[in-house]
């Protein structure tokens, strides 16, 4: 029997994983998993279990929750010669990185793609920030719009889902400021004004399922998004194009791929790591080729092999 650890956040998205737990655990039992699970108890804790289940050898560890979670169990298993399959349950409130790797948002059919799913191995991000090393599985950016990821309170979450984030971003449009940023990336700099940078893993930003349209999840490479200082109505313009895909070629977008990016600003902007806070710049973004294995749905293995 392969040993299973399931680690879910109670609190995530609308908190109904709970209920659908006895299911479950029997859908992984009869695919040949012996499985226990842990309950996150409150910030950082999913990392902590995350690394227990590296130290007792468990062939699968779950994540339930949203990008929040699966960012704290990545940390747990990252940085560890041992790194157990990664499964996801997306019950979070966007799930991003779900949405890039195909994985369905209902609970049975992110079981099913568990037990007859493909183990694929992808690429992360690591960061060098504030003297640590940190780990994230699909974005990380800056400029004062990313923060209102982790400033959307957890009930209100749960209330309103996704909402939660655009009432918030709409609410903090107007004091939204452009700030001065270095980005080298590659060999290339930009230097200037920006309303925010995104280093992104998959196509799939803030539930903009096209916001980074060119991204592979397994080609080593980030995809760099820089939006140039604008003003109210064509950041708004731009975001409104953004939620169709269609604000690549926006003059004040620079998107292009790097597998090394430098972000300094002259003062700390903050950094958001997966929808969580991910410490103060200056940091640097190195790309882990194809470092962690995790279940998605056999075809999506089989466009990953064929290369797109
Ligand atoms: C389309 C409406 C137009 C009207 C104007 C609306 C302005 C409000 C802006 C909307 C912001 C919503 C962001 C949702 C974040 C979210 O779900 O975030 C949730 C995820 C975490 O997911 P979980 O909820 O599963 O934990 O976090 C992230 O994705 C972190 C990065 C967030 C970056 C947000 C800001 C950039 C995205 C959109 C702007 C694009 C600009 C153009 C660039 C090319
Ligand atoms: N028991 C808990 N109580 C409160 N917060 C928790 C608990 N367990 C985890 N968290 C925190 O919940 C946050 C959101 O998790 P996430 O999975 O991203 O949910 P959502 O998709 O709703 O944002 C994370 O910052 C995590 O540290
Ligand atoms: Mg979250």
């Amino acid at each position: 029997m392969k040993r299973a650890r399931i680690i879910y956040n109670p609190t995530s998205g609308r908190e109904l994983f709970k209920k659908h737990l006895p299911d479950v655990l029997i859908q992984l039992e009869q695919a040949g998993y012996e499985t226990s699970c842990h309950a996150t108890t409150g910030a950082g804790d999913a990392t902590k279990a995350a690394r227990a289940a590296v130290e007792r050898q468990f062939d699968l560890v779950i994540a339930a929750g949203g990008d929040g979670t699966i960012h704290e169990v990545v940390n747990g298993i990252a940085s560890q010669e041992y790194r157990p399959k990664l499964g996801i349950i997306p019950v979070g409130t966007t799930n991003d990185f779900a949405r890039a790797i195909a994985v369905p948002r209902t609970i049975e059919g992110a079981c099913e793609v568990i037990t007859t799913g493909e183990a694929v191995p992808i690429d992360i991000g690591c960061v060098m920030n504030e003297g640590k090393t940190r780990y994230f599985i699909n974005i990380a950016g800056g400029g004062r719009l990313t923060e209102l990821t982790y400033e959307v309170p957890s009930k209100l979450k749960t209330m309103l889902g996704q909402l939660a984030y655009y009432l918030k971003g709409i609410e903090m449009l107007p004091s939204i400021k452009a700030t001065e940023a270095r980005i080298e990336y590659d060999g290339k700099v930009y230097e200037g004004e920006i309303m925010l940078f995104l280093v992104s893993l998959t196509n799939s930003v803030g539930g903009f399922e096209k916001l980074a349209p060119d991204s592979s999840l397994n080609d080593g490479m980030f995809d760099l998004i820089i939006l140039k200082k604008t003003n109210l109505a064509e950041f708004i313009r731009i975001v409104t194009l953004a939620s169709r895909g269609e604000h690549i070629n926006d003059p004040n977008l620079i998107y292009t791929k790097a597998n090394r990016i430098k972000v300094t600003a002259p003062n700390n902007m903050q950094l958001n790591l997966d929808g969580e806070y991910g410490g103060l710049l200056p940091g640097e973004f190195v790309n882990l080729y194809r470092h962690l294995e995790v279940f998605v749905p056999k075809e999506k293995a089989e466009q990953m092999r064929a290369g797109f």
